[in-house]
């Protein structure tokens, strides 16, 4: 199970991150007005600091994923190779000729594709065929708010309709939408899913003033990498 923690801004968040067992580090680069958002240096720089972590012998140093809204396929490829990023997560609503063009121009990246979910109604519903010929690696379920805001929403998702749309999709996907160490019971279905491969927070990452919680991130990738207690048949 994956455990991707999303908006380091600072080398400090980046070692926070990591010793809290983060497995993956969102950086935010094209994201306008967003309180997280990088310049290409800097996405470079904290891509950089991500894969020189020092962590355990047991654990891999945390890959960085380059999280972005940017619509222009060669705007992307240009900022994640500078940086050396090889996850992609196209948080907006980028359209599969985007995903087909960055699998084209670096086929070796990791594209994960956010399927954007309001109440039981899946915005790229009609899509999930054409994002899966473009080549989307990974799908990442997240909730839009009642307002339409994208991204740290807080919002979680109706675990019905995750598994629905599981069902609808062939690859793996990630699970986002107000994520808590509090919360995993409700995701037990889908957390046995086949294709289930991790979770993806910001708010619950977060203590009081928004800074990053090593405790409360413990807390997450303790409860959801828990296994489940199996009942024994006498
Ligand atoms: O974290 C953000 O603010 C953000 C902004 C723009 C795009 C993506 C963003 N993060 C994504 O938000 C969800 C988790 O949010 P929450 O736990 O419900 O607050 C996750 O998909 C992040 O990648």
């Amino acid at each position: 199970m994956l455990l991707k923690v999303c908006g380091a801004t600072s080398r400090r968040d980046v070692a926070v991150l990591g010793a809290a067992g983060a497995d993956l580090i969102g950086l935010w680069h094209g994201v306008p007005g967003g309180p997280a958002e990088l310049s290409a240096g800097r996405l470079a720089a904290l891509a950089q600091a991500c894969r020189t972590l020092e962590v355990t012998a047991a654990r891999p140093a945390p890959e960085p994923v380059l999280v972005t809204f940017l619509p222009d396929p060669a705007a992307v490829l240009d900022a994640a190779r500078a940086a050396g990023v090889r996850w992609l997560q196209l948080h907006g609503y980028q359209p599969p000729a985007v995903v087909a063009a960055l699998k084209r121009g670096w086929p070796e990246v990791t594209v994960v594709k956010v399927l954007h979910i309001s109440g039981d109604a899946c915005a790229e519903r009609p899509l999930l065929a054409s994002y899966e010929r473009a080549g989307t690696d990974v799908f990442l379920f997240d909730a839009v708010s009642e307002a339409g805001r994208v991204g740290s929403t807080g919002v979680t998702l109706d675990p019905g309709v995750v598994l629905d749309l599981a069902e609808a999709t062939t690859q793996p996907f990630l699970l986002a939408g107000g994520i808590s160490a509090a919360n995993r019971p409700r995701y037990e279905k889908v957390t046995a899913h086949p294709r289930f491969v991790g979770v993806d927070v910001d708010t619950a990452a977060r203590d009081a003033a928004g800074a990053f919680c090593a405790d409360r991130i413990g807390g997450i990738r303790r409860q959801w990498r828990a296994v489940p207690e199996v009942e024994e048949v006498a």
